[in-house]
């Protein structure tokens, strides 16, 4: 079976450097008409998928804005992830799991396992019990041809106490998390399967990103106030493999399909120009 670092590195080359999160805020529900519910859920999610999905690269349902309904609103992720697996493009789910290992392979069988209800490319992992303790999801991602994004610098200004502080051996933990990922994708062409995310407003990392040979899920852009420009100064050198996303920035301008994707075509615009930059 083909990788997904493959399988990720083809799309982006086909439809450009850009993931759209669904993110059904309540606030974006209301700007949209759409009431706080279950059928509001479903109708704004289903209109990202109509609009985006044979266009966009990777599409990123964030599943808290769906777990918040209950059961209805599982079932609604359920349907949202098959329907954007009709339409072409890749799905990320944002869940970011991470606990003791025998919990992780629950979890990985949950996300990465193909005879999965919600069965998806990739998911987003909490490294913060040990990288190690991700290793089923790494298995199961390798064998089915699944990917993982693992917290590395998050976009949040919270993270950074934690991300940024120095181990024993005096890197920083997600330095220690850079380092760890990397060895998993060592070899690996075009691109290793499992990624990192490093947020594109936390400014220069202090990292060194240039042995990932891994994607770089940017998350922070637009409403979170990073912008394109921003992706140069977080990755240096590592800037050819930065997947750049956005959720609400994109959402934002609908509901109508042809105004969420010329914000779609927009983003893709901006961060193709920051990403070719010498
Ligand atoms: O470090 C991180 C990791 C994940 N996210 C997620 O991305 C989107 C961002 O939404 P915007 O509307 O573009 O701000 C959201 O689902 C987060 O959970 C992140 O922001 N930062």
């Amino acid at each position: 079976m083909e990788s997904f670092g493959a399988r990720l590195h083809r799309a982006v080359d086909e439809r450009g450097p850009l993931c759209v999160g669904i993110d059904p805020h309540p606030e974006l529900l209301a700007r949209w008409g759409l009431n706080d519910d279950i059928d509001g859920l479903r109708r704004f999610a289903s209109t990202v998928v109509d609009a985006l999905g044979d266009r966009v690269a990777v599409v990123k349902p964030q599943s808290a804005f769906f777990e918040r309904f209950g059961s209805r609103g599982v079932a609604a992720l359920e349907s949202t992830i098959r329907q954007l697996r009709d339409s072409g493009s890749l799905v990320l789910l944002d869940v970011k799991r991470g606990d003791i290992g025998s919990t992780v392979r629950a979890y990985a069988s949950a996300y990465l396992d193909p005879s999965s209800p919600v069965y998806v490319d990739a998911v987003t992992a909490s490294p913060f019990l040990g990288v190690g303790s991700l290793g089923p999801m790494f298995e199961l991602a390798a064998e089915h041809g699944g990917g993982v994004f693992v917290l590395a610098l998050t976009s949040n200004p919270e993270g950074a106490s934690v991300q940024r502080a120095r181990g024993a051996d005096g890197r920083t933990v997600a330095q220690t998390v850079i380092d760890e990922i990397s060895q998993l994708n060592a070899g690996a062409a075009p691109l290793g399967s499992i990624g990192l995310v490093v947020g594109a407003t936390v400014g220069e990392t202090g990292c060194d990103l240039s042995a990932v040979n891994g994607p770089l899920l940017a998350p922070g852009l637009g409403a979170q106030g990073a912008t394109a420009d921003d992706l140069r100064v977080v990755f240096g050198p590592a800037l050819t493999s930065v997947l750049p996303s956005y959720s609400r920035e994109v959402l934002g301008a609908g509901p109508r399909p042809e105004a969420l994707r010329a914000a779609a075509e927009r983003a893709v615009a901006d961060c193709r120009a920051a990403l070719t930059m010498s």
